[in-house]
């Protein structure tokens, strides 16, 4: 915890961060592979990225490794690329797939029209090729091996950087925005037209085209927005709808809707045009008012069963995942165990195929006024008489991987060389590159970057969640019953 002194606190921090060179990961082995920018990075460790063994299960046609030339204005690099008209259907934003993606670029973008009859273009020949995007099959894939599928929210275009930094399979602008992000009590508050906002701040984030410039970048993870709520209950069309918005406005690549049983025939209709839908079960916060607060959910064998039943209907119905959320441990296992599809658990212990949090969770962000008046009370700034009482506590799955790398008790992921990046960079000498490849982020960014970068490795290796301390019981009468109900379901 950070409950030290500044000075041990800023000791703890140069500790934490001196092997880190976030940036260091996208810089190639070789110079000469970074095509646009004339800095070669300082440190040429060989810092390859771990390929995830999967990555062969990409579909050829989510594999772009064409440079999205004029997608949006980066820097410098806008000059260098085509100026493209932005003009695209469904209002101004960019398509949603790779495949819209690279259908846009030869439509709008190309880069030399003299290379246009040439078997190998400029881009072919000069640039390198990107890692594929994850895709729904190499998530399938990944569940058939047993590999953590490594997810987190985001909801601006910074921590969309960040998520692409370190590589995670999953980014979901999820309505928990509404709560962390926008100060609302509840997600129900949150609108489509602000998902839609945020969206594309995560899009441009996720698929900047200066990424491209590095054949060591990440591929982009899966783009998913929750479908806010009152946006899909008045009707199927109603839904559809809000779900096409989502995709051609917000860029997504499939959407996530809460609910079970009521909300199968759109999940049917949305699978069949081809929108990739992604369940959410257990706790639904979007049901708050109706559910007695946030908690656990699947704690008796009639609730337990429930969600077994709805989680086969909704992967019978088309849904490609599901998130469980808040219930106990060995219903998620169960329940991960009968469906072919990936479950993603939030406090549903350590089986589920894979596992989501709250970015600004795992960061220790202040999410509640609770923070503040917790702060000042820990401060002694005066009386604070609504401390009588502590503050609540967050949810137990959350763990704070800030925390996790200032104290030191994970490593970072990238060893890079002696460089203290900690330090922050001087001001640039006249004449000199504008950009060079070595900077990387310090301060915050640097704090988040590794913290993500951690909490994706913990998810990778299994050490996070942790079944005992992260995680929810049930009774074991509770647990016998369901099981001797759901014998039935399993057998299928
Ligand atoms: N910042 C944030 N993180 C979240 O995970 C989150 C949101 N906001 N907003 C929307 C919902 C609300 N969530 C929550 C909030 C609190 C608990 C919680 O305090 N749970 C108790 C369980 C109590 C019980 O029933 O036993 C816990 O101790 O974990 C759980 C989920 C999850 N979602
Ligand atoms: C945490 C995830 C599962 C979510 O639903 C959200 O962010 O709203």
């Amino acid at each position: 915890m950070a409950s030290t002194s500044s000075r041990t606190l800023e000791r703890a921090v140069r500790r934490a961060l001196q092997p880190i060179s976030p940036f260091s990961s996208f810089a190639s082995t070789s110079a000469s592979a970074i095509p646009a920018l004339s800095t070669p990075p300082p440190s040429t460790s060989s810092s390859a990225r771990r390929v995830p063994a999967t990555s062969q299960f990409h579909t050829s046609a989510r594999n772009c490794s064409a440079w999205p030339a004029g997608v949006d204005a980066e820097d410098g690099m806008h000059a260098t690329m085509s100026s493209s008209s932005e003009s695209v259907e469904g209002g101004g934003m960019v398509g949603g797939s790779q495949e819209r993606r690279s259908t846009r670029l030869q439509q709008s973008a190309p880069i030399d029209r003299t290379d246009a009859g040439n078997s190998k273009t400029r881009q072919q020949l000069e640039m390198p090729k990107s890692r594929p995007p994850k895709s729904i099959p190499h998530l399938m894939e990944m569940k058939r091996q047993g590999q953590p599928i490594a997810c987190l929210t985001a909801y601006d275009y910074p921590s969309a950087l960040s998520l692409r930094h370190a590589d995670i399979d999953i980014c979901l602008v999820g309505d928990s925005m509404a709560n962390v992000a926008l100060g609302h009590s509840s997600t129900q508050s949150l609108t489509l037209e602000a998902t839609i906002h945020h969206c594309q701040a995560v899009y441009r984030g996720l698929f900047s085209p200066l990424l491209s410039i590095s054949p060591n970048t990440p591929g982009a993870p899966l783009l998913l927005a929750d479908v806010p709520f009152g946006t899909f209950q008045t009707s199927e069309e109603e839904g559809v709808k809000s779900a096409v918005r989502l995709l051609k406005e917000g860029g997504v690549d499939g959407v996530k809707i809460e609910g079970g049983a009521e909300i199968l025939p759109l999940v049917r209709r949305l699978t069949k045009f081809g929108i990739p839908v992604m369940g959410h079960l257990g706790l639904q916060p979007q049901r708050v008012s109706s559910s007695a607060g946030y908690r656990l959910q699947g704690r008796t064998a009639d609730e337990a069963y429930t969600i077994l039943s709805e989680a086969l209907a909704l992967q019978e119905a088309g849904a490609f995942s599901i998130v469980l959320e808040c219930i106990p441990n060995k219903i998620c296992e169960v329940v991960s165990k009968a469906l072919r599809i990936p479950t993603i658990g939030i406090g549903a212990g350590p089986k589920a195929d894979g596992q989501i949090l709250v970015t600004n969770d795992i960061l220790g962000e202040i999410t509640s006024p609770w923070h503040v008046v917790a702060g000042l009370a820990k401060a002694g700034v005066g009386e604070v008489p609504a401390l009588q009482q502590p503050a609540p506590p967050g949810p137990k799955f959350v763990r704070n991987f800030v925390d996790e790398v200032l104290s030191g008790r994970v490593q970072p992921r990238s060893s890079s060389g002696e460089e203290d990046n900690f330090a922050s960079p001087g001001p640039a000498a006249e004449g000199s590159a504008p950009v060079a490849a070595s900077s990387g982020p310090t301060g915050i960014g640097a704090i988040r970057m590794a913290a993500i970068e951690a909490y994706v490795d913990a998810v990778r290796e299994r050490s996070f969640p942790d079944a005992e301390r992260e995680g929810y019981k049930i009774k074991s009468a509770e647990l016998a019953d369901f099981m001797k109900r759901a014998g039935p379901l399993l057998q299928g």
